[in-house]
């Protein structure tokens, strides 16, 4: 590890999401760059944060906006806030939809996400299971936030379904509209920690976001979320931006998802599915499908009422998904679609 000089102030820093596994990425060179966090990424323009506060980076030549995410560490020349580096990821959350062409940052360097839907038709357990999926692909912990529960006559129906999805996996029911709710997700929220929030439009993500601002939300240099036009003549919500978390900590905001596409995530959909996972070495065959196989033990927990056959159903029809998605190199057959590339 790499001494800084002069000396940063690191608890600024570690307040932000600084700690050893960035200033451990600093070369000797480098050792006269600020580091600062990207707050917000517009076409032509990238915001950041560092110690002293915001800060309009000026951009190299040639600079795509799209290769930055929020919660980006980047390193920055002091006098000209000219651009120098981006350093290595923790983690990172893409987005991807069939329409594009390579997957979309959603944020970096996130440590929980919150994954925001009402206790209504939008709680949909198949499409909670491929958000679940990413973000354990992504090493990001997830969180089932469960919205509109005073709308609905039986909450703790739908809460019961959302704790049946992973396990271990914590869900919350919030009310984003009421003050208390900042105080239910404290857990995630502590200093330097770094939360985003995923969900369908309208489930009360932007809600949500501004009740954990809280005061910190009059600070539009910080934030400076825009809304432009799309090719319908509406106003979407298109920047993602690191808002400050009145008690500590970070939130990213991510625009209304359609519908993602699952690739490149066997390992995340083995946690997610941990009770087929673990029954898999106890069937007979060691490439059992579960499907018409003898001696097969996830089978046989449906037989006996352990597993769901729909949970299976489900469990078959992402990992096909995956495999025809995900490039040969990685995957265990199924071959490159055009235009879909691996990530580098
Ligand atoms: N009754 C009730 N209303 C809620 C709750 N959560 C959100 N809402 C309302 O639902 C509406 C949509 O909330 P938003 O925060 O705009 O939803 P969003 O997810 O940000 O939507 P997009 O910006 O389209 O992605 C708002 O009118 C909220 O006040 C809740 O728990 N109970
Ligand atoms: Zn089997």
């Amino acid at each position: 590890m790499v001494t800084v000089t002069p000396p940063l102030p690191t608890d600024r820093l570690a307040a932000l999401g600084w700690d050893d596994f960035f200033s451990s990425q600093i070369l000797p060179a480098q050792a006269h760059l600020l580091p600062a966090r990207i707050a917000n990424v517009h076409r032509a323009r990238l915001g950041a944060i560092g110690v002293d506060g915001p800060i309009d980076l000026v951009l190299p030549h040639h600079t795509n906006t799209g290769d930055y995410a929020v919660g980006d560490w980047v390193l920055v020349e002091p006098q000209t806030d000219l651009l120098v580096h981006r350093l290595q990821r923790r983690t990172v959350l893409e987005r991807r939809v069939l329409s594009a062409r390579t997957p979309q940052l959603a944020g970096a360097n996130i440590d929980t996400l919150f994954i925001v839907t009402s206790c209504n038709a939008d709680f949909n357990p198949a499409r909670l299971e491929r958000y679940l999926a990413l973000t354990n692909q992504a090493g990001i912990d997830p969180v089932i936030l469960l919205t509109k529960a005073d709308t609905a006559d039986n909450p703790e129906d739908f809460r019961q379904q959302a704790l049946q999805l992973q396990r271990d996996l914590p869900v919350v029911l919030i009310n984003p509209r009421a003050p208390e709710a900042a105080a239910l997700l404290a857990p995630w929220c502590g200093a330097g920690r770094t939360v985003a929030v995923i969900g369908s439009s309208g489930v009360g993500k932007s809600t949500l976001v501004n009740t954990l601002a809280g005061s910190a939300i009059d600070q539009p240099q910080v934030t400076g979320g825009i809304r432009e036009s799309d090719a319908k003549g509406r106003h979407t919500t298109t920047a993602r931006s690191l808002h400050p978390i009145a008690s500590g900590g970070w939130v990213i905001d991510t625009p209304g998802m359609r519908t993602l596409q699952v690739s490149d995530v066997a390992e995340g959909l083995d946690t997610l599915f941990a009770e087929i996972t673990e029954l898999t070495p106890l069937c007979k065959f060691r490439d059992c499908t579960h499907e018409h196989e003898p001696g097969c033990a996830v089978q046989a927990a449906i037989a006996a009422g352990r597993l769901d056959p729909e949970r299976l159903a489900r469990w078959r029809k992402l990992h096909q998904e995956n495999r025809d998605s995900t490039p040969p190199a990685k995957g265990t057959r199924g071959a490159t679609p055009p235009g879909r590339r691996r990530k580098s």
